[in-house]
């Protein structure tokens, strides 16, 4: 660990030797390979760390990456092997509704208040432990909670949920946001009770809270809510079945995707990814009373330890926990196409179309049972009831029924691709301005900067975003209307928001800050969906050469 990291996180390895944490292997089995480095003086037991006042050492230390991977996470000290012991937390560092009932006035409170979930149980314990400062338990942990989160709740204006182009997407956003406000509300009268000041009584506290347990918790058997884990909610994510955490090709989201060169190419859809059967990272033991997390995979020192959370799409990555992956091998675009009827009737004795299982996959291919429908509405009546089940089994009933089915669904995705405000190109160009950018200030220059490059090639000299590549002399040109509009509306809201806390405690930087990521990750969602969109045409391209 770098020597100001170490400093800055000298508190919390101490406190969490304390707690018992450790990076070591069970106290039982036979010992691992200590580090090279220092193999002499290392003994990788509970009894050293608490000497060595640090509960990391041995297999892990915390490690600042890039906000791609994460920012602040865990690396490997030293080469670890797939399915090792690398960090155990003790229940009783664990904060979850069973150390709020231990909190005497805590639980002696909730009586009163049978009706509110675990959920929301957890989100006023953690309120109460900030609040309760550094006679906290967990203040050495506390204190190093991530300030900011851009769960999709925090969308909490129109500009910001409409910013994610797709009808779907902007309702859950909404949802999201009512369900924060709604949890709070039915919070306060505890809140009130415990007498946590003002600052916690609010909905931007509330907010804070609740979207530190959803990005945070860990799974337990025992509660629906989870527990935060101090240490273990360190852990960066790695999408379940993908082995290697290879590099984000930024091409992927940026630009034209290896995902579309293999299937013009040679067919090959698998994008690049290596797929594995999901491998659980860890879990609650009951016998060992504590969390313990195993390497998934093999790391070489100084590599970031992934952890799995679970199997999410994008737009469940970004409502959950704040973020998404350029290469997400489980986002999916779902299916929403009005014109179905079109193509054909469904037989009455057709599949039952849940519409959660009609969607296109993230290599552009059509799910099973979106295949299945496009195949059975798109062959004649009778053809349908002879060969109607070889739909439902996911094969071919014609050539020619699959061309039609392609067809039409290659047409809708093209329909669907020009119904969007912005198009791909207007995105990737945004999202290359937004990311060179740290206040709206900028944002506002640089837009005006790429709208005045043709007139002023001095400036066009200086200027990043419009530097000499092909691809970006193509972006370079002008900025579409709908992407002014939308500057437009986001630099008002910035301004809004830094107006308003102009007259609170909050920093307006800090809350400009704020508003630009939230939009770089709608941005980012909404170009993610149309590069599926983009596939999927590709992919239906392709399937119609085969049968020409
Ligand atoms: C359990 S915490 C992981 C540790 C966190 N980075 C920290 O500093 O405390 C989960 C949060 O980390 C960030 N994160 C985790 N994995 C990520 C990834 N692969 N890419 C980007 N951000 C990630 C997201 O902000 C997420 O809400």
């Amino acid at each position: 660990m770098v020597e100001n990291l170490e400093k800055k996180y000298e508190e919390i390895l101490k406190w969490g030797a304390l707690q018992g944490i450790t990076d070591t292997p069970f106290p039982s089995s036979p010992s691992s390979s200590p580090p090279s480095s220092s193999s002499s003086s290392y003994r990788p037991d509970f009894e050293q760390q608490q000497e060595q006042s640090s509960c990391l050492g041995f297999s892990l230390e915390i490690a600042v990456f890039s906000d791609s991977e994460g920012g602040r996470g865990l690396a490997a000290t030293r080469d670890l092997k797939k399915g090792e012991i690398i960090l155990r937390v003790p229940k009783g560092a664990l904060l979850s509704v069973h150390s709020a009932q231990q909190d005497k006035k805590l639980a002696e409170a909730l009586v009163s208040y049978p009706s509110l979930s675990s959920t929301q149980v957890l989100c006023v314990h953690l309120l109460r432990e900030v609040a309760k400062g550094r006679t906290s338990a967990w203040y050495p942990y506390l204190v190093h909670l991530p300030r900011l989160h851009h769960t999709l709740a925090h969308y909490t204006t129109s500009v910001e949920s409409q910013a994610l182009q797709v009808e779907e997407a902007v309702w859950v956003a909404e949802g999201a946001a009512e369900t924060v406000r709604q949890e709070w509300n039915e919070a306060r009268p505890l809140i009130k009770t415990l007498s946590l000041g003002r600052r916690f009584d609010s909905l931007r506290a509330w907010l804070w809270a609740s979207a530190t347990v959803s990005s945070r918790t860990l799974y337990v058997p025992w509660d629906k809510a989870g527990t935060l884990c101090p240490i273990g909610d360190y852990f960066n994510y790695a999408c379940p079945g993908v082995t290697e955490h290879d590099p984000v090709n930024t091409q992927d989201l940026h630009g034209k995707d290896d995902a579309e060169a293999n299937l013009e190419e040679d067919g090959d859809s698998s994008c690049g990814l290596e797929f594995a059967d999901r491998l659980s990272d860890g879990g609650f033991e009951s016998e060992r009373n504590e969390y313990c997390f195993y390497a998934h995979q093999n790391y070489k020192k100084g590599e970031q330890v992934l952890l799995c959370y679970g199997t999410y799409t994008n737009l469940e990555l970004l409502e959950h926990y704040g973020f998404l992956l350029l290469k997400n091998p489980n986002d999916k675009l779902l299916f929403r196409f009005s014109g179905l009827h079109e193509l054909g009737p469904l037989s009455p004795g057709g599949p039952h179309n849940d519409p959660k299982n009609l969607y296109i996959n993230f290599d552009g291919h059509p799910s099973f049972s979106l295949l299945a429908v496009l195949r059975l509405r798109a062959a004649p009546t009778t053809i349908c009831k002879s060969h109607g089940h070889l739909a439902l089994s996911g094969l071919q009933i014609s050539p020619e029924n699959d061309a039609t089915a392609y067809r039409w669904l290659k047409v809708e995705c093209e329909k669907l691709i020009v119904s969007f405000l912005t198009s791909t190109d207007d995105d990737f160009m945004l999202l290359k301005l937004l990311e060179a950018c740290t206040s709206f200030h900028q944002v506002v220059a640089k837009a005006l900067t790429i709208c005045n490059c043709r007139e002023q090639e001095r400036v066009r000299r200086d200027s990043p975003l419009c530097a000499t590549t092909s691809k970006e002399e193509k972006f370079s040109k002008e900025l579409p209307t709908n992407v002014l509009t939308e500057i437009g509306k986001f630099e008002a809201l910035a301004s809004l928001k830094s107006n308003k806390s102009r007259g609170s405690s909050s920093d307006p930087l800090a809350e400009e800050a704020i508003v630009l990521e939230k939009w770089k990750l709608a941005v980012s969602w909404r170009l993610a969906q149309k590069r599926i969109i983009e596939r999927c045409i590709l992919h239906c391209a392709r399937c119609l050469k085969c049968f020409s």
